[in-house]
């Protein structure tokens, strides 16, 4: 590939792009047969290749969908920035996008954990949102996230995930696009994590 550039003194410094002489060969895309994350093991799963397919099929879907119309895809952080990242460039409608993140902390009560969403600063009123999460588990999440910004009243409101987790489910959820169902295995790898580590690889690994 042919760069051009001005040196000092507005000369016009011409090369050619050439690859380095010796790449370095990254391990975390070497598919290693099995991860180790803080001392506990994990297997490979799902390939890169595997999650194109099923993200292409979502993206297929929304931009079907909602054809003529303007989204506001709601990003869920940390886990969904892959995925958000590879939907997007599949999608091919005119759209915004926003990312909040959901804090988890002990309630006074006995009710247990608490959630509550940070960093919804967008208008969602009378706006076509779409949230896009990377693993609906027991849906404890996905629930509080569809009753905050419901109540906001969004002309539509609906969920994209990745991961659905249909053994573990505890509530009732419209989960309009789902990427894949998966058996009650703990995952890590293309965004979510075990305890803050994993999230960079790029295929999805199982614990052993
Ligand atoms: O269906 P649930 O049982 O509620 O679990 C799903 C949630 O758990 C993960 O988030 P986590 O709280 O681990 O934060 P992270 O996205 O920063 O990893 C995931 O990204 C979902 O938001
Ligand atoms: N892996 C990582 N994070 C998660 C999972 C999982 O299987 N379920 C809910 N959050």
């Amino acid at each position: 590939m042919q760069e051009a550039a001005f040196l000092p003194g507005g000369r016009l410094f011409s090369a050619t792009f050439a690859p380095p002489a010796h790449p370095r060969p990254n391990p975390k895309r070497m598919n290693p047969d099995h991860i180790s994350l803080h001392n506990k093991q994990f297997e490979p799963y799902l390939s890169a290749a595997q999650l194109t397919a099923a993200i292409r099929e979502v993206a297929a879907r929304i931009n079907q969908d909602y054809a003529g119309q303007q989204v506001l895809f709601v990003v869920v952080l940390n886990g969904s920035f892959m995925f958000a990242a590879d939907l997007l460039k599949e999608i091919s409608l005119d759209c915004e996008i926003c990312f909040i993140r959901v804090a988890s902390y002990q309630g006074t009560s006995s009710t247990g954990e608490v959630k509550e969403v940070l960093g919804l600063t967008e208008e969602i009123q009378g706006r076509h949102a779409i949230i896009l999460e990377d693993i609906v588990d027991t849906g404890h999440t996905m629930r509080m996230l569809l009753d905050t910004l419901g109540a906001r009243q969004p002309a539509s409101l609906e969920v994209a995930t990745l991961f659905l987790k249909p053994e573990c489910l505890q509530h009732e959820l419209p989960l309009r696009y789902i990427g894949l169902s998966i058996p009650n295995d703990f995952i890590v790898g293309y965004g979510l994590d075990f305890d803050g580590l994993g999230r960079n690889y790029p295929d999805v690994y199982k614990a052993v």
